[in-house]
């Protein structure tokens, strides 16, 4: 659905963002993209919408560059940026005056989503809180029903309440046809959510993997006994090394998103080298 070839881009010339980035989203996945502040993960997602141009590489969405904006393109893609803007409009006049560029916008799944996430239908955009605000983009985002759902940050500003909403209202509406990609620091509201990781480090998509990939190849656990094993990145805790091993003994457990993050971001070569045979960049 989403395929990005060669992608190469920068704001000023002697630092560029990515290098020969490659990376293929498909329909029927959230994909969580990660990477240290300033690794270039907003800009990533709007070279994806067409809001950042490549100084060279193609984005492609369904064949179509996105940098062409064109309106069978952007009819079909929601972009919810990490700090919304509202207009001094309700809900619903929000809706009468924007819904219409999107074919597929459901009106009944607004007003739902609206009442899921408590946000009064009737009160002007301005006048409500942040998080109020956000929650509302999120809502008219969802209900879109474009092929393509970008997040940026989303859960930024949502309290505890409105973050487990929204992790179910993302699950309900992810269907064969649509790709979701969200943009996030806050891993532990989203690891149960996200099919496949997505790491951004040192100019280029470093993993590119789904959950049970990376289970299968990797185990995350606390050792008291690290001996013998392929010990491919470890932390200190009161209870011993908490690691991520190789996977040989084909073991089921769960992935901890934030050690596999620390452990792209520090030192990365060998894990990347036991990943390397199932990277999937079909
Ligand atoms: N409009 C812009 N003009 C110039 N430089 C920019 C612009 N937007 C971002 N940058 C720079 O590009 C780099 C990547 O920024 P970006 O916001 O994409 O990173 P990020 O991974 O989303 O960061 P964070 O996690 O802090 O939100 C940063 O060094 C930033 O300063």
């Amino acid at each position: 659905m989403i395929q990005i070839t060669n992608l190469n881009f920068c704001y000023d010339s002697k630092k560029p963002l990515f290098k020969n980035l490659n990376l293929s989203l498909k329909a029927g996945h959230i994909y969580g993209l990660l990477g240290k502040n300033g690794a270039g993960k907003s800009t990533l997602l709007k070279n994806i919408a067409g809001l950042a141009f490549p100084q060279s590489g193609k984005c492609l969405i369904n064949g179509t560059e996105s940098s062409k904006r064109l309106v069978s393109t952007l009819q079909n893609l929601y972009f919810i940026a990490e700090e919304v803007y509202v207009p001094a409009l309700t809900p619903g006049q929000f809706l009468e005056r924007t819904a219409s560029f999107y074919p597929a916008f459901s009106i009944t799944d607004f007003y739902s989503y609206l009442k899921i996430l408590d946000i009064d239908p009737d009160l002007l955009m301005t006048k409500m809180s942040y998080g109020q605000q956000k929650k509302l983009i999120i809502a008219f985002g969802l209900a879109t029903n474009t092929g393509v759902l970008i997040l940026d940050e989303p859960t930024n500003g949502l309290d505890i309440p409105s973050k487990v909403q929204f992790r179910k209202l993302i699950a309900s509406v992810l269907n064969e046809e649509r790709c979701i990609i969200i943009s996030t620091h806050q891993v532990r509201d989203l690891d149960s959510l996200i099919d496949t990781i997505l790491i951004l480090d040192d100019h280029r998509i470093v993993i590119e993997n789904t959950v049970d990939e990376l289970t299968d190849k990797l185990f995350f656990g606390v050792f008291k006994d690290l001996t013998g094993m392929n010990v491919l990145y470890e932390e200190d805790t009161l209870m011993g090394k908490y690691a991520i091993v190789q996977n040989t003994a084909g073991k089921y457990g769960k992935m901890d998103l934030e050690l596999l993050f620390n452990a792209t971001t520090t030192n990365s070569s060998k894990l990347l080298n036991v990943l390397k045979p199932t990277t999937n960049h079909a």
